[in-house]
């Protein structure tokens, strides 16, 4: 029997478009109004574009992509041969073109990309960059010229989401399988016996999993649709997430594992290698940790003994291309371009055959979420698919690999943040459909899948990992009580641990025998400040605004201080805000004094730990206005980052403002180290 809020699929499939469509166009817009409005210089200077380049030298990557290597131009390079500042990466979308005459000002991106050609950013080196050319001849277009090349906004992700959408959009009902009935609450998931998730026991390959751990593996393993693994902070997702992969091995199964990010992925590769199954990880080598170089499809291509009938057209095209360089004749040039042509076209059959056999004879394939939808997978199939970090993902992200299987485990934790969207418009607009309207009704970008199949059949599918190993007891009760059903339970290694307890010299004082400090700065002496914050990126005055808090900022450097002068060393030590004014006004100076501590925004810092945490956060005004400091999920990541100190310096009667914020300070109240910090004593440091 279907649920009665089951979604029409195709009137869901239409609002995702429309709502990827909105971000992708506010992304666009961000980028071009940066391309058009800012001299080459600037661009340069604002991390997003190098110039004077010439091409050096050009060789064949995977996929009989062309890969240039473009250095500085002669006539305008420093004398060591470096290039210039610039804040281009591996892995970035970019142009390759033609630089505009000082005169051309005004460029358009089209006008960039019809000149020159796309590329990604394979290697970043002092003296060169690497960029693996999007288009067959692209090397024809960029040779000989003085070039510069500029990151663009990366629409090549919202490709492949639109392709999943379109497909589920134009689907027939009788197409429907009955894993996707499940997902759109078409049917309920099938039941899971109780006495096979508590009764008998597996054999385990790991002997330290804890009760829950273990219930969720069995829970998963025998979930015939879908099972979310609820993993609040520190309480090993990823640490469970190894042991399952291993007991669908065993099963005979095959497995598809995904995150939405190059690193999440890496981190399971890394941790599943030791067990020496045969795995692949599918994605750009220049993206990889090279700790997961040796199982990247990539080397695998190259050193496999498959791969050898591959490496000989690459040579022969090699040589080729080397050889249009030495030629001046423009007939001699065609004619290569020529045969190079046929070489390509040869050279991918075979590599598409080497592929396949290494993917097919695999039953472990890793990939980014995006990466799962490239050309190598397409005919591949696989009883599950395992998605971490999945409530950092978009769920249009998250079908790209759900289409090739039959059974998907989610593991994340919808109480910290969504991922980051930038469309005001996806945030917050409940876009209508024609069709289904109630069910369509409340769903945002920011709507992940795990939170919707949550939401969709109710906590009967998923299970909650219990055991932290991060916090101090004191640390974790105020997010378990609140978040989670006071159900997390420090382990023993953790519960009572102290900065003293360090394991090198740290003097008892009263900042490293107390796991939990609250400076409250109540009383108005410590006002918020408005900072207008000019996108610097930008250079041309798009401005956003941000809060700032000088009094706070040196409560921060006076604690820092003291901690640091009983021991503890400042890369122990992190200091977190949500506002990156606030960041500003400290970075400089606490980085300068105190090499080696780390300043975050809390939402760079989700999935980060330290051992000493101080949160600033900075907002101190009559009307109680706390904006969106209130955000639940974020103050969730900012209290469970630390493992043995967390400082909170706030004004707790601005925080009345918000009821989550209020109960926190309650809580502060009653159960910290409560301190009252003098302005005197701060403007005498
Ligand atoms: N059963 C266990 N026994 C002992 N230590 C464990 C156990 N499970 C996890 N841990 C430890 O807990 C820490 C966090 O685990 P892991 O890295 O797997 O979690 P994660 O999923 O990456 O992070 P988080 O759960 O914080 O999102 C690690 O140091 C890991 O060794």
């Amino acid at each position: 029997m279907a649920p009665k809020d089951a979604i029409d699929i195709p009137s869901f499939a239409t609002t995702q478009l429309a709502l990827l469509e909105a971000e992708l166009q506010s992304e666009l817009l961000e980028t071009s109004s940066l391309i058009s409005n800012t001299s080459p210089t600037a661009l340069q200077r604002a991390g997003l574009a190098i110039t004077n380049l010439t091409l050096t030298s050009q060789r064949t990557g995977l996929g009989g992509k062309t890969v240039v290597e473009l250095g500085p131009d002669s006539a305008t390079a420093s004398k060591d041969g470096q290039l210039a500042e610039h804040g281009v990466r591996t892995g970035d979308i970019v142009v390759v073109s033609e630089m505009p005459s000082g005169s051309a000002r005004k460029k358009e991106v089209r006008e960039l990309e019809s000149k020159g050609c796309r590329g990604v950013v394979t290697r970043v080196g002092s003296r060169a960059v690497w960029v693996a050319l999007d288009e067959r001849e692209g090397d024809e277009r960029v040779g000989g010229k003085r070039l510069w090349l500029v990151k663009l906004a990366n629409d090549i992700t919202y490709k492949r989401m639109n392709q999943v959408m379109q497909r589920l959009q134009k689907m027939k009902s009788e197409e429907y399988s009955s894993f996707v009935r499940v997902l759109f609450g078409l049917t309920s998931p099938s039941p899971v016996s109780r006495d096979v998730v508590e009764g008998k026991d597996l054999e385990w390959v790991d002997l330290s999993l804890n009760e829950s751990q273990k219930e969720a593996i069995r829970f998963a393993l025998n979930s015939k649709e879908v099972a979310l693994i609820h993993g609040p902070p520190g309480t090993g997702k990823t640490h469970t997430l190894i042991e399952l992969i291993l007991q669908m091995l065993k099963q005979n199964l095959r497995v598809l594992v995904c995150g939405p990010s190059n690193i999440s992925v890496d981190n399971i590769v890394e941790r599943l290698a030791p067990h020496k199954i045969s795995i692949v990880r599918l994605g750009h080598p220049a993206r990889l940790l090279p700790s997961v170089l040796n199982h990247s499809l990539d080397v695998l291509t190259q050193t496999s003994d498959a791969a050898a009938i591959v490496q000989d057209v690459r040579k022969e095209m090699d040589t080729k291309q080397a050889s249009i360089r030495k030629t001046k004749s423009g007939r001699e040039r065609k004619a290569i371009y020529g045969d190079l042509k046929e070489l390509r076209k040869e050279y991918r059959e075979r590599e598409r055959k080497c592929i396949g056999n290494l993917i097919g004879g695999s039953k472990v394939v890793l990939a980014t979420l995006h990466g799962a939808g490239g050309f190598q997978t397409r005919d591949e199939v696989f009883d599950v698919v395992i998605i971490d970090e999945a409530s950092q993902a978009l769920e249009a992200q998250c079908w790209v690999p759900l289409l090739r299987a039959s059974k998907v485990v989610l593991a994340g934790d919808h109480l910290q943040l969504p991922p980051t969207i930038k469309s005001l418009n996806s945030k917050t607009t409940k876009v209508k459909t024609k069709d289904s309207e109630d069910a369509i009704k409340g769903l945002t970008l920011e709507t992940t899948l795990f939170d919707r199949l949550l939401r969709l059949h109710g906590p009967g599918i998923k299970r909650m990992l219990t055991t932290q190993y991060r916090m101090h007891e004191k640390i974790m009760r105020f997010p378990s009580d609140e978040l989670y059903e006071s159900k997390l339970v420090a382990a023993d290694g953790v519960k009572a641990r102290l900065l003293k307890d360090l394991p090198y010299e740290v003097q008892e004082t009263e900042d490293t025998t107390e796991p939990l400090i609250f400076f409250d700065t109540q009383g108005g002496d410590f006002p918020e400040k408005n900072e207008e914050e000019v996108d610097k990126k930008a250079g041309n005055g798009m401005v956003g605004e941000s809060k700032s808090n000088e009094m706070e900022a040196a409560i921060v450097k006076r604690h820092v201080r003291n901690l640091v002068a009983a021991g503890v060393r400042p890369d122990d030590i992190a200091v977190i805000t949500p506002y990156n004014a606030q960041l500003a006004l400290m970075a400089r100076e606490l980085k300068e004094a105190f090499p080696g501590i780390e300043l975050g925004s809390v939402d760079g810092f989700q999935g980060r730990e330290k051992e000493a945490v101080i949160v600033t956060l900075v907002r101190s005004n009559a009307s109680k206005e706390v904006g969106f400091l209130g955000e639940k999920r974020r103050l969730n990541v900012a209290m469970t980052r630390p493992r043995r100190s967390l400082v909170i310096i706030g004004d707790s009667e601005t925080l009345q403002g918000n009821k989550f914020l209020k109960r926190w300070i309650e809580h502060l109240e009653e159960c910290s180290d409560l301190r009252y910090p003098s302005v005197s004593t701060l403007n005498a440091l």
